[in-house]
């Protein structure tokens, strides 16, 4: 078992006791939290190296991020930049390579509160679009911070006060003809003295509802000229006598965004729900309130149910995620080096879940992460619990990186080919194995008959396959259906998205099922972890039925009564992950630091943390020493009384 002692770590006396409510929670342990740690990390020498890793950064007090929920947007900007050239001399001190297992962790225990964040998808753009020799020359300039890259694609929003080179998604119009989107480098500011090059307008963008420490900002480009070498030739060309040469299909520029896609399921936004969790479960066996007995005492308010139904689904979810990000990844690399190598095959089945999973991924942790803001209460309004970051800076998510709906449309618009490739009787292709399930044999009513059936991974696997392939089938009858009353194709396909989302998420959801069922099976060897774990997955699977019961009732797959039956064993699920809640936070091993929430630490001193911090606020701090006189607590108040006296 890992020292809990190691993670007691914010060094105030008071800390250095584990509160008894919280240390009884973790008092009987039903599988062991090291073991569980190690999984999640990838093995336990990944889980020592990142250990290493933070206790390097939070001994560095230039890399603290306690005073982050008192600071400006300016400051916080400044404060992410100072920590990111920190991180870099650090990193070459310590000979930590640039994508080091190292790098990874000293960010995550930052909490990616860096600055130059764009500078990252600006070297996945280049990396996955531009030529070797662009690669060579552009790379190691970024990592270097010799220039200052950022990635312009959305007509405004990308730019901001840092930025010296922006890889800006343009038309290509090539001898006259229209090539479609290509990427080019373009120097927008001197290296000099870092003014705007002639033609560019350039600045800061204003203030955002979150994401402060990164630069986003407006670019305008007038007459701007750019040397030919500086168009990303991997997929494209343009000769020095204007010829333009294809390499790749029509879309092959779009594969930096299925490259940043995948990386940021597991590196932002997975995380912020999972430290969600961990600090709304750590508060909720702090927090009494009521009693569930007129003659008991104050309950610990994880004991009620409709908390645990707030809090479960949403850990659930940042389990069942991580599995989902760790085998998203697994497919990248499977198919990343031939699609460089123009062999795009499995391009279409890549983009349609990458582009999905982030959709779904995102749209449930921005809900989770409200969720567990408002289970805890009055303080889950308070920055200082660390939650109202987490959900602004979460809700990016939905936007960034694809607008979610724009996205769940990517994916309809795949299901609809496999389902008419599954259709065509004489087609001998096999489907993406990711829909291979529209062409497996279906029942039309599930068997279950009592809450153990729907305990069995295979049963609701097989319900969630059932209803979305129901749904894909009833998109595109819809969208034929149109087409054959003389609708036009796009006009049929705006007139039928509304079924094709819904399609889309259904799809979304089975996946993830599946790959959380594979996940646990390959814990054979671990039976108490498996069985923990099997517990969310059942609820995970369960609970999306249950807030999707009109789609299995809709054909009679699931009946009524069968219905009360999944809500009885979701229910009784809720109980038994009641008493391993706690440990399955802890298992995260997000430390004091990198969580920073006055509720949510390790030792459970909730009230003491938060009492001490409030006191740490400026306003309480620089304005009763500089301004006040001894007894007016509220300076404007005094002010304008005295001035109507
Ligand atoms: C640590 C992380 C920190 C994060 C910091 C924040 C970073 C944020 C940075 C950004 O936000 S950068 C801006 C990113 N912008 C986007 O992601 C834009 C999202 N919009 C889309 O993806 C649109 O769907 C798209 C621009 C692609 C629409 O273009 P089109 O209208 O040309 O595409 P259409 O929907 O007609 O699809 C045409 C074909 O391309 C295919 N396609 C579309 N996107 C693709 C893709 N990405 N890869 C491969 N194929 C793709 C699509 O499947 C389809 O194939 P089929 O013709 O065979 O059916
Ligand atoms: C924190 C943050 C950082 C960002 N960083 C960058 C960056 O570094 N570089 C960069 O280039 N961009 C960046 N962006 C911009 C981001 O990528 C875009 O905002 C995003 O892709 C959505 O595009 P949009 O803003 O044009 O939304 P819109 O397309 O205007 O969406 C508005 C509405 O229209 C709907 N809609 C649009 N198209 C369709 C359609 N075809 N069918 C149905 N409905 C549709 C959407 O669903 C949405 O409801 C950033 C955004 C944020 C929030």
């Amino acid at each position: 078992m890992g020292s809990p002692v190691n993670r007691v770590s914010m060094g105030d006396t008071w800390s250095r006791q584990v509160h008894p409510d919280i240390e009884r929670e973790r008092h009987v342990q039903s599988f062991c939290v090291e073991e569980l740690t190690n999984i999640l990390d990838g093995g336990a020498q990944n889980t020592a190296l990142r250990r290493e890793v933070e206790s390097i950064i939070h001994s560095d007090p230039e890399l603290s991020l306690k005073d982050n929920y008192f600071m400006t947007q300016n400051e916080r900007y400044e404060a992410a930049i100072k920590k990111k050239f920190h991180v870099q001399m650090l990193a070459q001190r310590l000979g930590w390579s640039e994508d080091s297992r190292e790098l990874y962790y000293a960010n995550r225990s930052l909490s990616g509160d860096l600055g130059l964040a764009l500078q990252f998808v600006f070297q996945k753009a280049l990396r996955s679009l531009g030529s070797e020799e662009q690669i060579a020359k552009w790379d190691p300039l970024c990592n270097k911070l010799q220039i200052l890259a950022t990635y312009a694609q959305t007509e405004l929003g990308h730019v901001g006060r840092s930025a010296t080179h922006a890889l800006v998604q343009a038309q290509l119009i090539c001898s006259g003809a229209q090539q479609g989107m290509h990427a080019f480098i373009v120097p927008i500011r001197s290296l000099e003295d870092h003014s705007p090059l002639p033609g560019i307008t350039v600045g800061d963008i204003g203030p955002k509802m979150d994401f402060d420490h990164s630069d986003n900002g407006f670019l305008q480009l007038d007459h701007v000229r750019i040397p030919r070498e500086n168009m990303l030739s991997r997929f494209a060309q343009v000769l020095p006598d204007g010829t333009y040469i294809k390499l790749g299909t029509a879309k092959s520029n779009y594969l930096s965004m299925v490259v940043v896609r995948v990386d940021m399921l597991s590196n932002e936004v997975i995380p912020l729900l999972q430290k969600a969790c961990v600090i709304a479960i750590r508060y909720s066996v702090i927090r009494h309130q009521s009693r569930l007995q007129p003659s008991d005492p104050e309950a610990k308010v994880l004991d009620y149910q409709t908390q645990q139904q707030k809090l479960f689904p949403p850990l659930a979810k940042a389990y069942a995620f991580h599995f989902v990000a760790k085998s998203l990844l697994e497919f990248f690399h499977r198919s990343y080096s031939s699609i460089l190598d123009r062999d795009f095959r499995l391009l279409p089945e890549l983009h349609a879940l990458s582009a999905g999973m982030k959709a779904l991924v995102s749209d449930f942790c921005v809900q989770g992460a409200e969720l567990c803001r408002r289970a805890c209460g009055g303080h889950g309004y308070s920055k200082l619990s660390g939650l109202p970051s987490l959900v602004t800076r979460v809700t990016a998510s939905c936007t960034y990186e694809g607008e979610n709906t724009v996205l769940y449309l990517q994916t309809a618009r795949f299901l609809v080919k496999s389902y008419l490739q599954a259709q065509e009787s004489t087609s001998q292709r096999s489907l993406p194995q990711s829909v291979a399930y529209l062409t497996a044999p279906d029942l039309a009513k599930c068997p279950a008959q009592n809450v153990a059936d729907f305990l069995h991974p295979e049963l609701y696997t097989t319900a969630w396959a059932h209803v979305a392939a129901r749904l894909i089938k009833d998109s595109v009858h819809h969208l034929q259906t149109l087409m054959q009353s003389g609708a036009d194709r796009h006009e049929a396909w705006n007139q039928t998205t509304v079924i094709h989302l819904q399609a889309a998420k259904a799809h979304l959801y089975y996946v993830t099922v599946k790959i959380f069922t594979e996940a646990l099976e390959k814990l054979e060897n671990q039976p108490a972890i498996q069985q923990v774990l099997k517990r969310l997955c059942d609820l995970y699977a369960l609970h999306g039925i249950m807030t999707n019961t009109g789609d299995f009732l809709h054909d009679g797959f699931l009946s009524g009564a069968q219905i009360d039956v999944a809500r009885k064993a979701y229910l009784d699920l809720l109980l038994l992950i009641r008493k391993d809640a706690v440990l399955l936070t802890d298992a995260f091993d997000f430390t004091d630091q990198c969580l920073n929430s006055a509720l949510g630490c390790y030792d459970g001193n909730v009230y003491e943390r938060l009492f001490q911090w409030a006191q740490r606020s400026p306003t309480n701090t620089q304005f009763l020493r500089n301004e006040l006189q001894k007894t007016v607590p509220v300076p404007h108040v005094h002010s304008y009384l005295s001035d109507s006296l």
